[in-house]
């Protein structure tokens, strides 16, 4: 239940986030879920001394990071959606192997991921361009090659000639130039039938790299379908590759591309459960959803969540896996580390960016919020209402309250267009006792729902559309530069970036310097 709504603008409660009763994702069978593997992450976490773990006041504030981090095989990877669904809503969601939900295909991308902050730079989250589709990683062009069978597989391939992120500390594989990174097999485009890639989940993967990208590729829709019959402009390739037929035909690597079967279940377990697992570790993470207007971004970030605690759908999105598992997490851990009297307490905001104004969500009569930067806080938004949350259903109120609150339009491109930038923070804080110290930690999450990039011919934008166009594209293109600009500073670089001239990439330093970032694309 959110307490106290309204009441706790940044004078968050102290109490337990956890309340009598709200324990709908605890592991109904406690051999089937969490406490196994939080046993383990337990001491993960006790050896992994936080980014943000403090032991005041003898110790000082200093926010530092421990390692190592966490073995990769003790990382929990399953959800707690089957005792979510046994203890409280009566329903029982499906697993990874739930049927795709549906095979079609479609000319653009999407989507997301993860990435480990540990003092590398970030990726590159590209600069919003006229140019519609992926157009992240460096192309590879005319790569009309033989198809060597690699079959479907899911795993990785080869980087040969070149090593994973090009030695930019880059969290993302980029294609090297004219050397294709994987074979394709013979693929058609212009049928209903696509061939399908299985992701791989690789919780490896966060130990060495900070940012991760994933392209999703969503089904074409029937107006798609009308007018192009099955007709894609992309091929893919791999599950790491796909190519975009044209001319000349250009191929992109990323570390993930999610087929249009992949579905939000799977898509969560790829990129949102290691964010949560790096959370319960003090590492800030974030996780944008980039992507032209209507490919798809609010549908992975949110989904359908409107009856969510009475018949959870399948089609819900990465907020609310999310916080299902997170929550279960932190009531394993408080469980298993009792003797610590490890506590958490979870303090949530929603705010949007529209035409560079910041609204909060949570109480749309604040609006144009400003931003502070201090010693103490480091950047935040003035009195933007903060609530603590005990459990899952306190953040299906809160997105359900937040959303109706945002900007919406329709465009040529999309009936229900997101005008704005959206940015749900969970900060999560622990404490506990330990060797008669008093121990605190801190780890932020943002789940950044971006507005989506248009070319203003297509999306038909005239008059106030087409001033929001142009405020959405000029911080995207910040964003991109800020984040090139961390990538150039993990190489002795300096680039003069404007952060300040966007409200969204001013907001973010506080992750993209400081914590590890999750780039969706
Ligand atoms: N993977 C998917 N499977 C099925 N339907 C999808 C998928 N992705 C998106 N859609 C549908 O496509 C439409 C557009 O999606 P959505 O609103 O999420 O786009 P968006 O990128 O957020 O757009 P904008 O930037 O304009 O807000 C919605 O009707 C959504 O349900």
């Amino acid at each position: 239940m959110v307490r106290d709504l309204g009441a706790m603008r940044r004078t968050p409660a102290k109490a337990s986030a956890s309340e009598a009763g709200n324990d709908e994702n605890a592991p109904a069978d406690p051999s089937d879920a969490a406490p196994v593997t939080v046993g383990a992450d337990s001491d993960a976490v006790a050896t992994r001394p936080p980014l943000l773990a403090i032991q005041p006041p003898h110790s000082g504030s200093k926010r530092k990071p421990e390692s190592p981090a966490p073995t990769p095989s003790k990382l929990p990877f399953r959800t707690p959606e089957k005792a979510a669904a046994r203890s409280r809503f009566g329903w029982v969601p499906p697993r990874s192997d739930e049927p795709p939900l549906r095979v079609g295909g479609t000319p653009y991308s999407v989507v997301t991921t993860p990435g480990k902050y540990r003092g590398k730079a970030a990726a590159a989250v590209p600069a919003a361009s006229e140019g519609g589709g992926s157009t992240q990683s460096t192309p590879t062009k005319s790569v009309n090659k033989p198809a060597h069978s690699v079959g479907m597989s899911a795993s990785r391939p080869p980087m040969s000639g070149g090593q994973r992120g090009a030695g930019l500390g880059l969290g993302f594989s980029m294609a090297l130039r004219g050397t294709p990174v994987s074979f394709a097999p013979v693929t058609v485009v212009n049928t209903a039938e696509v061939p399908h890639f299985e992701l791989r989940e690789d919780p490896s993967f966060w130990m060495e790299n900070n940012v991760q990208v994933v392209i999703r590729v969503r089904p074409l829709n029937n107006s798609e379908k009308n007018l192009h019959n099955y007709n894609r402009c992309l091929k893919q390739e791999s599950a790491q590759s796909i190519t975009w037929i044209g001319q000349p035909e250009s191929r992109f690597t990323f570390d993930h591309v999610a087929c249009e079967a992949v579905n939000q279940e799977v898509l969560f377990r790829v990129s949102g459960l290691p964010m949560v697992e790096n959370c319960m570790s003090g590492y800030n993470s974030c996780i944008f959803a980039y992507g032209q207007t209507g490919s798809g971004k609010t549908y992975t970030m949110l989904g359908e969540i409107s009856e969510l605690e009475v018949r959870p759908s399948q089609d819900r999105g990465m907020t609310p896996r999310i916080f299902e598992f997170l929550f279960a997490r932190i009531r394993a851990e408080e469980e298993s580390r009792r003797d610590e009297k490890l506590k958490y307490n979870c303090k949530c905001s929603f705010l949007e960016i529209y035409n560079e104004q910041i609204t909060d969500l949570l109480d749309p009569s604040f609006t144009n919020l400003p931003l502070r930067e201090d010693i103490r806080n480091g950047i935040y938004v003035e009195n933007l209402t903060e609530l603590e949350v005990g459990c899952v259903s306190d953040i299906i109120k809160l997105l359900i309250q937040g959303s109706a609150n945002r900007r919406m339009a329709a465009t040529n491109m999309n009936s229900e267009s997101s005008r704005s930038h959206s940015v749900f923070t969970c900060i999560i804080e622990s404490r506990w006792e330990k060797d008669s110290a008093s121990n605190l930690r801190f780890a932020r999450l943002n789940l950044v729902d971006l507005a989506g990039s248009e070319r203003q011919r297509t999306s038909g934008a005239e008059g106030e559309r087409l001033k929001e166009a142009a405020n959405i594209n000029k911080s995207l293109s910040t964003l991109g530069l800020v984040i090139m600009s961390l990538v150039d500073q993990a190489h002795g670089k300096q680039r003069h970036v404007p952060y300040r001239d966007s409200k969204l990439t001013f907001l973010l330093q506080v992750a993209t310097l400081k914590y590890h970032i999750i780039v969706f694309i």
